[in-house]
């Protein structure tokens, strides 16, 4: 948990006047300003010197359930009494104090709007009674196994369980026009692998089901949505989700080529039957009966831009949209293919929200614009008695930082020969020097810039696992253009631990959960500081101490390297390392120069040139600097002499048996 660490002190309670806060921006690396320095009331939820290690001072205490309601927004008083054991909650102080010491940060984006409630944050075992979580949701949950949430999900859970669809259920003839609430819409800010996807998904299933629980014969229809940038993590949202959704009758599906979306109906059950038959013995494509779907934006996107495949009323039910990874979702890559799925959503009552480890102030806005222009466009505001839907903002720890429980190491290689000596020496226990710590223990990822780039080192490397310890069965490369079924293999095979060296781009950097993974190495440097959270998020998960993150950069990288020696020394700073052994030259912080807004942006986008083929062509010399290989290019030029001399030789072999025997026929060949 971000509130974990060495250096600790029990937080103090601090009496607070209001959770609404004009926020200030504060510089990476500027000290932690003083609660009373920023914020009214002398409210500071990102105290970080004010963090304990110890259970936060917080007393179980009775809470009362209203007739199975709660809409937040208790007082103390307002309890009934119920068994102590099933109901702990907390006082409002108590409360604050809690949000504080596990730097929790909530903030009302749109402070007009009237639902400006205290949210409380809740455990597991309170969760069920509080929102009216159904048994087998609760027992699935249960079997996943988890003693606690996380701060994320302390944060998030009350906020999105706290909704007014949960009791609008008992009133099914509740027509959208008298509904006064609408649901919140969030954007969450949380350190990689601290359990967003239980924090979006638990809620989702559970207002799914209260849907379904007021509706005597379901209509079949997508009722959430939840986009992902890449199809490993839809794969892996869609397997959650799926845990989570077992025996509850919710059908959670990964949206794929080939599927259609139709309409909302009321089928009777032999109808439903008699349709996807139809659909089956025509070779039609296959009815997507989901509740809850998982795409990635551009598959969802060109399925409803094509009228064959869906209909413009397939969308007319959905009420949860989930944007993970929204940073990169609103990014100008994937920007209009998910605003074309956002301008699909028409219902009333959508609920929006945006999760991410990192969110710049540009897709903030960009979100809080689009969620009002939604607005409008729907009518939701201009209903008589509809009030703006809350949009809140969960920051749980230091907004766009790097987990502190992984050691960081910036290593100098000076060329890209360098690299990969650097790389092998992490691989073999025995040629490692002291200088460079203990070698990395797989499992672990290594990230390239290109496609092209983890190819060549995936062949350069292929044969350093001996056979003994599996061989190259051991190492695997796994990018964009392979097809989806060597993608699937090696996402198994890897998490099953047959893999332990696996090469990548930054198609893994986001969102994919590999459990017990000890190591990353950035063989190419991230371009960007979020790329750079990202890539190493994929150690250190759910608290997990332990894990490496190494970056080897060459003297080429240098004049980009600030921006990951800024977030690393943050890390540590974090961390409270002092004591240990800093692994970021002083000189890499204050003396390189700051890279303009056009670089950066082009940087983002491109990478390092010369490691491009763009870059190669309009450089042939880099060609020869940035290649990756261990030969020298004496070595490779006899050896692509011997493969061409093989390969006549064999040519000629076949044309003299073929009987086609040219002039050049008296000539013997190399052999
Ligand atoms: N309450 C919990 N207690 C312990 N482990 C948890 C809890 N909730 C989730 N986890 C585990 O934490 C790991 C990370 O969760 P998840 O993939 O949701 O992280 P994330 O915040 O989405 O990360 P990223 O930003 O990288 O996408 C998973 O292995 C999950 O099983």
């Amino acid at each position: 948990m971000p509130s974990s660490g060495a250096r600790v002190q029990a937080a103090q309670p601090t009496a607070v006047a209001a959770t609404v806060k004009t926020s200030k921006k504060r510089k990476r690396g500027e000290s932690t300003p003083n609660p009373s320095d920023d914020q009214p009331g002398g409210l500071d939820f990102f105290d970080t010197a004010a963090k304990s290690n110890t259970r936060p001072a917080v007393q179980p205490k009775q809470e009362a359930v209203r007739d199975g309601k709660n809409d937040g927004s208790e007082q103390p008083g307002d309890e009934a009494p119920l068994s102590a054991s099933m109901m702990p909650t907390m006082s409002d102080e108590e409360a604050r104090a809690a949000l504080k010491q596990h730097k929790l940060k909530v903030t009302l984006l749109n402070p007009t709007s009237s639902q400006a409630k205290q949210r409380r944050i809740v455990s597991f075992q309170d969760m069920r009674a509080r929102f009216g979580i159904s048994s087998r949701l609760a027992g699935n949950l249960d079997e996943q196994g988890y003693s606690a949430p996380t701060e994320v999900q302390m944060g998030a859970l009350p906020i999105l369980l706290d909704a007014p669809d949960h009791y609008l259920g008992r009133h099914s003839l509740v027509s959208a026009d008298i509904v006064s609430v609408l649901s919140s819409n969030l954007l969450t800010v949380a350190p990689t692998g601290s359990g967003k996807t239980l924090a979006f998904m638990l809620p989702l299933l559970h207002r799914v089901q209260s849907r379904r629980h007021q509706d005597p014969i379901p209509t079949k229809a997508v009722s959430a949505i939840v986009l992902a940038p890449t199809k490993e993590l839809v794969g892996q949202i869609t397997n959650e989700g799926r845990k989570l959704a077992k025996g509850t009758g919710i059908n959670v599906t990964q949206l794929r080529k080939g599927m259609r979306l139709s309409p909302p109906t009321r089928p009777s059950k032999n109808e439903a039957e008699d349709a996807s038959q139809t659909s089956v013995m025509s070779g039609e494509p296959t009815i997507v009966k989901a509740d809850v779907l998982i795409s990635t934006p551009g598959l969802l996107q060109s399925m409803l831009s094509d009228e064959r495949n869906s209909s413009r009323d397939a969308l007319l039910n959905v009420q949860e949209f989930v944007l993970d990874e929204a940073d990169v979702l609103l990014d100008p890559l994937f920007r209009e293919q998910t605003l074309g799925v956002w301008r699909r959503l028409t219902n009333a009552r959508l609920s929006v929200s945006l999760w991410s480890a990192t969110m710049g102030s540009n897709i903030e806005e960009l979100a809080r614009t689009t969620i009002k222009d939604w607005q409008e466009q729907v009518g939701a505001r201009n209903a008589e008695s509809m009030q703006e839907a809350p949009f809140i903002r969960l920051v749980v720890g230091l907004k766009d930082s790097a987990v502190p429980n992984v050691e960081h190491k910036l290593i100098y290689a000076a060329t890209e020969q360098g690299k990969l000596m650097g790389l092998r020496q992490l691989l073999h226990p025995a040629s490692t020097p002291q200088s460079a710590g203990a070698p990395l223990l797989p499992p672990f990822l290594i990230f390239t810039q290109t496609i092209e780039r983890a190819v060549a080192l995936h062949s350069e490397l292929l044969y350093d696992i001996p056979a003994e310890a599996g061989g190259i069965g051991r190492i695997a490369v796994l990018h964009a253009d392979l097809t989806d079924t060597a993608r699937d293999s090696v996402m198994t095979r890897f998490r099953r631990g047959e893999i332990w060296v696996l090469i990548t781009t930054d198609l893994l950097s986001r969102g994919v959960d590999f459990r017990g993974i000890n190591a990353v190495v950035n063989y190419d440097i991230p371009t960007s500081s979020a790329a750079y959270v990202h890539r190493i998020g994929r150690t250190g998960r759910a608290g997990r101490t332990g894990g490496v993150a190494v970056t080897l950069y060459s003297k080429d990288d240098i004049p980009y390297l600030k921006h990951v020696a800024n977030v690393v020394a943050m890390a540590q700073k974090q961390e409270g390392s002092s004591t240990k052994q800093a692994s970021v030259q002083p000189w890499l912080l204050d003396a390189l120069p700051k890279l303009s807004k056009e670089k950066k942006q082009t940087l983002k986008k491109r990478g390092i040139e010369s490691r491009t083929t763009r870059g190669k062509a309009n450089d042939s010399k880099a060609v020869r600097g940035t290649r990756i290989s261990s030969k020298a290019g004496f070595v490779k030029q006899v050896q692509n002499n011997r493969k061409g001399a093989i390969l006549g030789s064999q040519r000629r072999a076949q044309a003299e048996a073929l009987g086609d025997v040219g002039d050049d026929s008296d000539f013997a060949g190399f052999d």
